[in-house]
């Protein structure tokens, strides 16, 4: 497979954001669409300071100028240049039928060479796959956030995609300096089967008064050496996603241990998504600027 060029990176929040600098400071021409041009323009300043900060925390690529890169992305609101797009990656809202509508677009926007590949947190990719007309060239890329500084990206194989395109994928990966490791479809696939329940119960553990959130999440850290604890780990994702997360996973496997914390559906409803709103767990209001 030869280089991929053209990126196009549908969602412009947390994820997409991450995606789109990985790519500009790695060469790529990107294309981020998104539903507003205030979506945007907000992505726009995100990915000047993550460039600014981004190169002092080991992100990869050349030094280049900051305006350099940021001219490397278009930004649009409907799907302009994606008929030139080698390679997509979706990372809006994780509901379905928003997803779907965005796959039967890009379906019919693309040139049937273009591989798309979803960065869901728990839906199937077979699924996803069967919305288009090319589930062979449709897969899972999972990637980890901050994505310009997270090294490893879960691969999700669905039912139909064909072994070309996951090779298209690693060279995607390989282009952006990061590793692929590749599982099979299933709700939540690794990360998240595991993830998504620890996160959904250490919340369980706080609206019971069981500990609070810096005794959970100092546990973790201390105890088992983790970087980030549960809760902390929830506020960079966003209580928004977490929630959608495990009621994906609620309906998925039709288990009860995927039961949605009254406290998160609660803080959800209230606007404390964490990071991304300044207050979750913990305040953020001093690093949003
Ligand atoms: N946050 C994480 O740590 C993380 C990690 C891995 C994967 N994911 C997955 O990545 C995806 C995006 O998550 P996020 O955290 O960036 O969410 P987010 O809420 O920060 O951003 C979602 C973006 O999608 C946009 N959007 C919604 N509907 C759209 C449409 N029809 N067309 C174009 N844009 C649309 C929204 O305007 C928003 O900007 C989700 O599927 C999530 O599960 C998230």
């Amino acid at each position: 497979m030869s280089d991929i060029h053209t990126v196009g990176v549908v969602g412009a929040g947390v994820m997409g954001t991450g995606l789109a600098q990985a790519l500009a400071q790695t060469g790529h021409r990107v294309l981020l669409v998104d539903r507003t041009k205030e979506i945007l323009a907000a992505a726009e300043r995100t990915i000047a300071q993550g460039l600014r900060f981004g190169r002092v925390l080991g992100a990869k690529g050349p030094k280049e100028d900051r305006r350099t890169v940021l001219g490397r992305i278009g930004l649009t609101t409907d799907y302009e240049g994606f008929d030139q797009a080698d390679f997509v990656i979706e990372n809006i809202t994780e509901d379905w039928g928003l997803k779907k509508g965005v796959y039967e677009r890009l379906d019919a926007v693309c040139p049937e060479r273009t591989v798309f590949a979803a960065n869901t947190s728990v839906i199937p990719i077979t699924r996803i796959g069967a919305a288009t007309s090319r589930p062979d060239r449709v897969l899972g890329m999972h990637f980890m956030n901050p994505v310009p500084l997270k090294p490893t990206v879960e691969m999700i194989r669905g039912h139909h995609t064909s072994a070309a395109t996951v090779d298209t994928a690693r060279t995607l990966l390989s282009q952006l300096g990061k590793e692929g490791i590749l599982v099979e479809d299933s709700p939540g696939f690794v990360t998240n089967r595991v993830l998504m329940l620890t996160v959904n119960e250490a919340v369980y553990l706080v609206h019971e008064g069981v500990a609070g959130a810096e005794e959970v999440d100092r546990i973790f850290k201390t105890c088992f050496g983790h970087t980030m604890g549960p809760l902390e780990t929830a506020d960079l994702i966003g209580l928004d996603t977490i929630l959608q997360s495990v009621e994906g996973l609620y309906t998925a496997f039709s288990d009860s241990k995927y039961r949605p914390c009254p406290l998160l559906v609660r803080m959800v409803d209230a606007g404390l998504l964490g990071r991304k709103s300044g207050q979750g767990f913990y305040n953020y209001a001093t690093t949003l600027a």
